[in-house]
């Protein structure tokens, strides 16, 4: 765990990818430090750090190096203590709480470990709650385009205990797809997933990105599901760690090898 310290230099790495078309998410200079005084934990410590629209980035870094943090900051969920996020170029960090909800109901979508499917409604249902809940008109030709898309469209009316977990993970990807929105977080989607069915999903993922110019930021702890990201973007410490493009399983194994990651056995390589 990292106690509060002074600043003392922490190094800030741009890591704005050239010849770019822009960026979905951008966060500049973030800290976020909970508590206060003596028991205070730095989870960011200045990051920096650009994700180009359109491209699927994995973040990894060890345990407690700020991954969840930077989930929760990047999406508007929570809120740094200082430094900037900005979202398709509008600064976010000074937003209400009424705006920023607008935002993450219009322009974000989430696919969590646990699929978080209410269980009475059908696969239907779930898909179109984002569009209920943004009190817009779920066109029923993109509906079950998107439901298509998931390869769910003979278990439109099912249930989600109906359903294997990959098919309850993919019923949680329309769900995220169907506000087509600018970006995608996923926090551990593949957590809860056996390999065949976690490569299923990530493919999804994949082809959102390649079909419909998605940007996807996935927190994960699988060098082989980062592996399937255009990049890889380390953190430790709350900082920006460096990056790798499109590296192979062993490859970001390694760096988290580097870093320290395996060390106390959390987050093994599958
Ligand atoms: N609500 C909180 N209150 C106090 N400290 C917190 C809180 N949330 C996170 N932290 C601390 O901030 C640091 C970063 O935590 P974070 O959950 O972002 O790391 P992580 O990389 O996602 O870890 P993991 O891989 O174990 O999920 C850790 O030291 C953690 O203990």
């Amino acid at each position: 765990m990292k106690r509060t310290t002074p600043r003392g230099g922490a190094a800030q790495v741009d890591m704005r990818v050239p010849g770019g078309t822009g960026e979905a998410v951008r966060l500049d200079d973030v800290r976020k430090v909970y508590g206060r005084g003596d028991g205070s934990v730095v989870a960011l410590d200045g990051l920096t750090i650009g994700f180009r629209a359109g491209t699927f980035t994995a973040v990894m870094g060890p345990s407690g190096s700020g991954k969840s943090t930077f989930l929760q900051c990047a999406a508007g969920l929570d809120r740094p203590t200082s430094g900037s996020v900005r979202f398709e170029g509008d600064e976010i960090t000074g937003l209400g709480e009424v705006a920023l909800t607008r935002l993450r109901r219009e322009r974000i979508g989430f696919v969590f470990q646990a699929f978080n499917l209410l269980p009475a409604l059908t696969v239907r249902q779930n898909v179109t709650l984002p569009l209920r809940l943004a009190g817009r008109e779920a066109d029923p030709a993109h509906v079950a385009e998107v439901i298509r898309r998931v390869g769910l469209a003979d278990r439109a009316g099912h249930r989600p205990h109906e359903l294997s977990g990959g098919q309850q993970q993919r019923v949680a990807i329309a769900r995220a797809l169907v506000t087509r929105p600018a970006v995608v977080f996923g926090d551990e989607p593949t957590g809860a997933l056996d390999t065949r069915t976690a490569l299923e999903v990530l493919a999804l993922l994949r082809e959102s990105v390649a079909e419909t110019g998605q940007t996807v930021v996935m927190v994960t702890h699988d060098p082989v599901a980062a592996s399937h990201a255009d990049q890889v973007v380390f953190l430790a410490d709350g900082r920006f760690a460096g990056t790798l493009d499109r590296p192979s399983a062993g490859q970001v194994a390694d760096r988290m090898t580097h870093l320290g990651a395996w060390e106390t056995g959390i987050g093994g390589v599958r």
